[in-house]
């Protein structure tokens, strides 16, 4: 379970939330809505210890967020691609780092890049480069993913992909926190925490 207690957020002398709590149980996604500037980025980037609270205890299978490195995959708007290189040595540096097995091609084969695997990722569009961002899914054990705005750049059959490994995480007792301006399918959404734009 993914446990968030009174947390409370000040950026720029402006309450972005105060004192809130939620849960999200293994098998669950939580989708976080609200109008832009509302605090769904910091918010999600608190779930996973990058941004420091004034307030607030966020726990992962009751254990302090800080401890969970390993259980965590943040997927940020800002992706961590390097743009420079290709999606082939893009996923050697993630997965080599982590000494997981993986085959690239059959992962760049999966988000719809084969033919694209060589060329330096800045050459690539939009949607493809998100593609090349989201590879990491495929190939993550990691119970708990935190994505802000997976969807953006990504074509309608891109989406109904991605929320098809949403429902496969779920079902082995993964836990998914989303947000996207985008609206998700009903079936999908365990838990809607919609963050106001407080002034
Ligand atoms: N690095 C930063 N330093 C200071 N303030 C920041 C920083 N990043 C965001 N903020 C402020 O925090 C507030 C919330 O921003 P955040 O990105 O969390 O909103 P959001 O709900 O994700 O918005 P959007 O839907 O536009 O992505 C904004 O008012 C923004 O100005």
């Amino acid at each position: 379970m993914l446990s968030a207690k009174q947390l409370t957020c000040i950026r720029n002398q402006r309450v972005l939330f105060e004192n809130l709590s939620f849960s999200v149980q293994s098998g669950q996604l939580m989708y976080l809505t609200g109008p832009n500037g509302a605090g769904k980025s910091t918010l999600l980037r608190s779930l996973v210890g990058l941004h420091q609270l004034q307030q607030g205890n966020i726990e992962l299978s009751q254990e302090p967020i800080e401890d969970c490195g390993a259980d965590i995959l943040f997927i940020g708007h800002k992706a961590a691609v390097n743009e420079w290189l290709s999606a082939r040595q893009n996923i050697e540096h993630w997965f080599g780092l982590k000494d997981q097995i993986v085959d690239p091609q059959q992962l760049i084969n999966k988000v719809g890049l084969a033919g694209l695997a060589d060329i330096p990722v800045r050459f690539l569009s939009a949607g493809q480069k998100r593609r090349v961002a989201l590879v990491r899914l495929w190939a993550s054990d990691a119970k708990l993913w935190v994505l802000d705005e997976p969807f953006t750049s990504i074509d309608v059959t891109g989406v109904s992909v991605l929320n098809q490994l949403f429902e496969r995480h779920k079902k082995h007792g993964g836990i998914v926190v989303v947000t996207s301006h985008q609206v998700l399918p009903e079936s999908l959404v365990d838990v809607t925490l919609n963050l106001e734009y407080r002034f």
